[in-house]
């Protein structure tokens, strides 16, 4: 069975076709700036070089066709026909309270999906774009979507509501739901595998640390808590988004710099975090190079970013009574040995020690980095959301078919 997996943005559209015979990825790519000027396509044909191509795609209908085009191309493509297609499987942000699992898209899916756009203004609406433009491109194919909230649905009362009155939660769902469901239950359960102990038996935090980034207390094999919120804003520090910080500070800056609602949550999401306190950039590639140059104002980014992963992480041995595992995954858990140094290097009244040789190896396997006396395993285990997205919609369309 060859499956198609989605990742649609409001301006990029991200696409991997596996192979479920032996998972393997066929092509991968990205569609980007949809709906500007100039829309830059990347495909990359396993095995092939990269290609790619500037023009204008107008919208996400326009992007699935040249996802298409791509896939079956006489040169760059992978596939004789888009028939080749049995099914697809889309990244959803936000499932609310609804979706506990992965689904099957049906009428009464996309209305639900639809009832959460609220919730999720920048991704939902973006995701529901992509699930009509492959209906339009690709008619009859089944398709599944797989949430990032769905793993958290498991967290306790006392974790999800925010102490604000009750008919905020009542009336609007008001609460937390945790993001990145996917990635934080993927590397549980590779990381409970590499230490060859049940996943069920381990008080583990998982830090996903990319763009996007948060941490997840996981209890017993299931989110227990995370700090991600209602929305991905919340928790740690971020490229472009501020995390936790005083909710005063909203009203105040408001009034203070005469911004409108639209402005200020603009403000926190897309010119905040790393971005913000280096004004130099978001990627942390970029801030740990600036670091090296002596830059002070990469240097306290860093440290703040540092800083709140491992508050984090305290919060949540506390949380559990307790931790023995540290994951970290993503683009930057995954490669930044000094991001993992520095927030491990206040951890040691853990028990917690990490292995200085382990933890600057590169490698694309998960790992042990922690020492073998550490009272704290700690590892590095690459994410892989698209392959359990490929997964589940395999599941789901096998158990249909
Ligand atoms: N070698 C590296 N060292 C430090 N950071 C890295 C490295 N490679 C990638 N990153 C970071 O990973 C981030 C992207 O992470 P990723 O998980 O791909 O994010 P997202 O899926 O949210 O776009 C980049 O912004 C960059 O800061
Ligand atoms: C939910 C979220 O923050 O996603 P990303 O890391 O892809 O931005
Ligand atoms: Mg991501």
């Amino acid at each position: 069975m060859k499956i198609l997996v989605i990742n649609a943005g409001s301006s990029s559209l991200k696409y991997q076709l596996y192979n479920m015979t032996d998972e393997s990825v066929l092509a991968s790519g990205r569609v980007e700036r949809i709906g500007m000027d100039s829309s830059i396509v990347t495909h990359e044909p396993a095995g092939k070089p990269e290609v790619r191509s500037v023009s204008e795609i107008l919208e996400h209908t326009t992007a699935v066709r040249r996802v298409m085009d791509m896939l079956t191309d006489p040169e760059v493509g992978v596939l004789a026909s888009i028939n080749e297609i049995d099914a697809v499987g889309h990244r959803i942000v936000h499932g609310g309270e609804t979706f506990r699992e992965s689904a099957l898209v049906t009428p009464e899916v996309k209305l639900e999906i639809r009832n959460l756009f609220d919730l999720a203004p920048l991704h939902n609406p973006a995701h529901m774009m992509g699930i009509q433009a492959v209906e339009a491109v690709l008619t009859g194919v089944p398709q599944a979507v797989v949430f990032d909230t769905a793993f958290h649905q498991t967290m306790p009362q006392s974790s999800y509501l925010y102490p604000i009155p009750m008919v905020l939660y009542k009336r609007h769902k008001i609460r937390r739901y945790g993001f990145h469901g996917t990635s934080h239950a993927y590397v549980s359960d590779k990381a409970a595998k590499v230490l060859g102990k049940p996943l069920e038996s381990l008080k583990l935090v998982s830090c996903h640390i990319g763009n996007g980034a948060s941490c997840t207390a996981v209890l017993e094999g299931k989110s227990y808590d995370t700090s991600m919120g209602m929305t991905p804003l919340e928790g740690l520090m971020m490229g472009t988004r501020s995390g936790d910080l005083d909710p005063a500070i909203v009203p105040y800056t408001m009034n203070k710099e005469d911004l409108t609602l639209s402005e200020v949550n603009s403000m926190l999401n897309k010119h905040s975090g790393l971005m913000a306190i280096s004004g130099l950039s978001s990627d942390m590639r970029e801030i740990t190079d600036a670091m090296k140059e002596g830059d002070s104002h990469a240097q306290l980014a860093f440290d703040m970013y540092t800083y709140r992963v491992r508050k984090y992480i305290g919060a949540y041995a506390a949380a559990m009574n307790g931790i023995d595992t540290l994951v970290f995954t993503a683009g930057v858990g995954e490669n930044s040995a000094v991001l993992r140094e520095t927030v491990c290097s206040g951890l040691t009244f853990l028990g917690l020690e990490l292995d200085p040789e382990l933890n600057a190896q590169r490698s694309k396997e998960a790992r042990i980095i922690s020492t073998p006396d550490s009272r704290v395993s700690v590892l590095v285990v690459p994410t892989n959301e698209e392959l359990i997205i490929a997964r589940d919609t395999f599941k789901l369309v096998s158990a249909e078919a």
